[in-house]
């Protein structure tokens, strides 16, 4: 049986592109404009240089002022601080196109130590603001290292600090909610000119799936090493081979002409009520055919199904965050990272709420049976460690065998 899964929202190659239907150009633009001002600069490995001295500043909208030591691009950036408890997978956070906008600071204090390689990208680039870390192993120990974290970091041209109190910072976000910050190593803007610039800038109600979704439809290829057993190879010729991933601005009749199996609502950065194109489309798109929403994809599905989503206070971010499955009582250690949840009281009568986040109670998960629609709110095809969550794609086969033999 050949099924073609088509991928909406899919975050895999930059784009420029804004969707015409968007609702506020003027904001995606001050965005992009606000957001390039990092510059590039070759940065000797860190070894060399034990005696640098602090040259960068984070300035949070709260008017506190952190120095630190830069390494990666230096240049002033914007952008909303969130901590990573994730103990490794800095390479995966780097390419999550889902922390466009976002410095991510992560919570474990030695960071780099295994370097960076050209494997385990998630996506083409790094879409974050900047990376935050209290310690930068100065030296790299991995058999797949192909160059330091801050070499990578600089050709990238993404900002990164270190010997700051991420624990401090961590425990003020957790208290007080997330932070605009901006960081910056020029030496000639003064702390007033940063302060004002991150109360001046907002990730709210900004449509930012559009600038990092792919272009234009094109078929998914399996570049997993033949070796792992992930590889498709390994899988016996699964029936579910061929996999078209498109752009979060098609339209869904385009989608719907392909006559696909499923559609899978991928994750993606930013405010789900600031994307209302988007709900749209999935809305002409559930019910014709089976359909599986991750993350972002969950919330669009949940706003389109007629519930609510809500900003949280500081989020989730990280590769250990337990969940309850309520179907089978079983609790899963997944990977997260979103700043937004969808509000379970709001979701109408038929949607079952699947998942329970266990840190907070927020919904982790939703399925309404009645129209072929499973979500959940993190990341099976992550895997920090424990894969816990990969039976969620087996769920999503088995559902789109079960419509596929029944129609
Ligand atoms: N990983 C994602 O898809 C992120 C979802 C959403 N943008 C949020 O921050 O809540």
């Amino acid at each position: 049986m050949a099924i073609t899964v088509a991928i909406n929202l899919a975050l895999i190659s930059p784009s420029t592109l804004f969707h015409p239907k968007s609702p506020n150009p003027s904001k995606l633009r001050a965005f992009t404009l606000r957001c390039s001002s990092a510059t590039s600069t070759a940065v000797p490995d860190l070894a060399e240089i034990p005696w640098k001295t602090s040259d960068a500043r984070l300035v949070l909208e709260d008017g506190s002022i952190w120095r630190a030591k830069s390494f990666g691009a230096s240049g002033t950036q914007v952008g909303e601080v969130v901590f990573n408890t994730s103990l490794t997978g800095y390479q995966e956070i780097l390419t999550d196109p889902s922390y466009a906008g976002q410095f991510v600071l992560m919570t474990n204090p030695h960071i780099g130590n295994t370097g960076v390689n050209f494997d385990d990208q998630e996506s083409r680039q790094c879409f974050l603001a900047g990376l935050v870390v209290r310690s930068l192993s100065i030296s790299t120990s991995n058999w797949r290292c192909a160059e330091t974290l801050g070499e990578y970091l600089a050709e990238r041209n993404i900002m990164g600090i270190y010997d700051i109190d991420t624990h401090a910072i961590t425990r003020r976000l957790r208290q007080d909610g997330s932070l605009i910050g901006v960081l910056s190593t020029e030496r000639t803007k003064t702390d007033e000119e940063l302060l004002e610039m991150s109360r001046s800038w907002d990730i709210v109600g900004v449509d930012l799936i559009s600038g990092v979704s792919c272009k234009a439809p094109h078929d998914w290829v399996d570049r997993t090493n033949p070796e792992w057993e992930f590889n498709s190879s390994k899988r016996g010729g699964e029936a579910f081979c061929h996999m078209i991933l498109e752009s979060s601005i098609i339209y869904a009749s385009e989608t719907l002409k392909m006559k696909p199996d499923g559609v899978l609502f991928s994750n993606g950065p930013g405010d789900p009520s600031a994307v209302p194109y988007a709900v749209e489309t999935v809305k002409e798109i559930i019910g014709k055919v089976p359909a599986f929403g991750i993350c972002m994809g969950h919330q669009l599905l949940g706003l389109a199904l007629g519930g609510k989503t809500f900003k949280m206070k500081f989020g989730h971010h990280g590769g250990n965050h337990p969940v309850r499955n309520l179907r089978s009582g079983h609790v899963e250690i997944s990977a997260q990272n979103h700043n937004y949840a969808v509000d379970s009281s709001s979701l109408p009568e038929g949607v079952e709420v699947t998942h329970v986040n266990l840190n907070d109670g927020s919904c982790a998960g939703l399925a309404y049976p009645a129209q072929n629609i499973m979500s959940i709110q993190y990341h099976p095809e992550a895997s920090p460690g424990p894969h816990d969550s990969d039976y969620a794609f087996r769920e999503f086969i088995q559902l789109m065998k079960k419509v596929k033999v029944n129609s």
